[in-house]
């Protein structure tokens, strides 16, 4: 018997990043929006004990040890349950890896809810959700999906209401970048200035809940977005390149290196992933919609 799930990839339309916390961490006022790339993760029974293997585009630079996000979401939900984590988890990789799309988040809610599945544990979605907190800021919004509004580190999620689709191209980049590193370079940024409360944006949400993509493209900020263009200045061109083919609007994705770009409808999308098939640290152009739901059985 074996179980596989899918699990979207995020963007973040609004990241409002606070100071630093004493605990290293920084608070969030975080938009998430689950966008239709997936990874799939397939969990079978492995009597000699927890295996991880991965496949796809980017499967070399995923860690196949402990420290992978699905291999730790099965020791978590092991752990709780006083058994072992005799599981195989099969990874089918397809958000790019290190790419500000919550790839390694996704694979551990999805790993969590397929062991859940395979050992009939029956954890309440409370339990998972803690677990998911657990493993990283972004794993519960990879759990449910949909739009919500992440506070605290990002792990506080309150679900959001989206009156319609919106249309996105995505630029992944030639190399990934390190989620701490970014916050470390905003913080160098914020040297000596008064960093401000993250609030969500009011004019956003408004935006989500009409479904008008014109508004949010007029809505979206990403407060990581200097501190991502300082590390890999390239990126600037690939805003540009998409923003001159029409793209309603143009941001990092997250801590980057990911760009994406809102566009207003299919026909849109497929003229600026043509424009940006050639910009220079661009690796690869995909087109996605969103909201999707969370993790699904498959
Ligand atoms: C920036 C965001 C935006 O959604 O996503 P990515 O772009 O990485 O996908 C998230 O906040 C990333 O969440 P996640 O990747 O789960 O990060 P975690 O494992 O919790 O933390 C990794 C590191 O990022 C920094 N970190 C993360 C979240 C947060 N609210 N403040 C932080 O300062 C800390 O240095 C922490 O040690
Ligand atoms: N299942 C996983 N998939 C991808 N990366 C993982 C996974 N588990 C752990 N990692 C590690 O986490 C790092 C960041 O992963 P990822 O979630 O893809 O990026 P981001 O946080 O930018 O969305 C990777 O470079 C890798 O070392």
């Amino acid at each position: 018997m074996s179980v596989t799930v899918r699990v979207p990839a995020k963007v973040n339309v609004q990241l409002a990043v606070g100071a630093a916390r004493p605990d290293g961490f920084h608070d969030l006022a975080n938009v998430f929006l689950a966008v239709g790339l997936y990874d799939e993760v397939t969990a079978t029974p492995s009597p000699d004990g927890l295996r991880i293997t991965c496949d796809g585009p980017d499967a070399a630079q995923v860690p196949l040890d402990r420290t992978n996000l699905a291999a730790r979401a099965a020791i978590a939900l092991a752990e709780r349950y006083g058994r072992t984590p005799d599981v195989h988890l099969h990874i089918a990789k397809d958000i790019p890896v290190a790419g500000g799309m919550a790839g390694g988040s996704a694979d551990g809610a999805g790993a969590l809810l397929a062991c859940d599945t395979l050992w009939g544990t029956g954890a309440s979605r409370e339990e998972l959700l803690d677990i998911c907190a657990e493993l990283g800021s972004d794993v519960p919004f990879s759990l449910v999906g949909g739009a919500a509004l992440g506070t605290g580190r990002g792990e506080k999620l309150r679900p959001l209401d989206v009156g319609g689709t919106f249309h996105w191209v995505f630029a992944m980049a030639t190399r990934g970048l390190s989620t701490p590193a970014v916050f470390r370079e905003f913080d160098r940024l914020a040297e000596g200035t008064r960093v401000p409360e993250p609030i969500a944006s009011e004019p956003l949400l408004a935006a989500l809940a009409k479904g008008d993509p014109d508004a949010l493209a007029a809505a979206v900020s990403n407060d990581l977005q200097p501190a991502a263009l300082s590390l890999f200045p390239e990126l600037a061109d690939t805003l540009d390149a998409g923003r001159a083919a029409g793209a309603l609007t143009a941001l990092v994705s997250g801590s980057g290196p990911t760009t994406a770009f809102l566009v207003r409808d299919a026909a849109g999308a497929q003229k600026v992933a043509e424009a940006l098939a050639s910009a220079p640290a661009c690796r690869t152009v995909r087109t996605a919609v969103g909201p999707v739901p969370g993790v699904t059985a498959l």
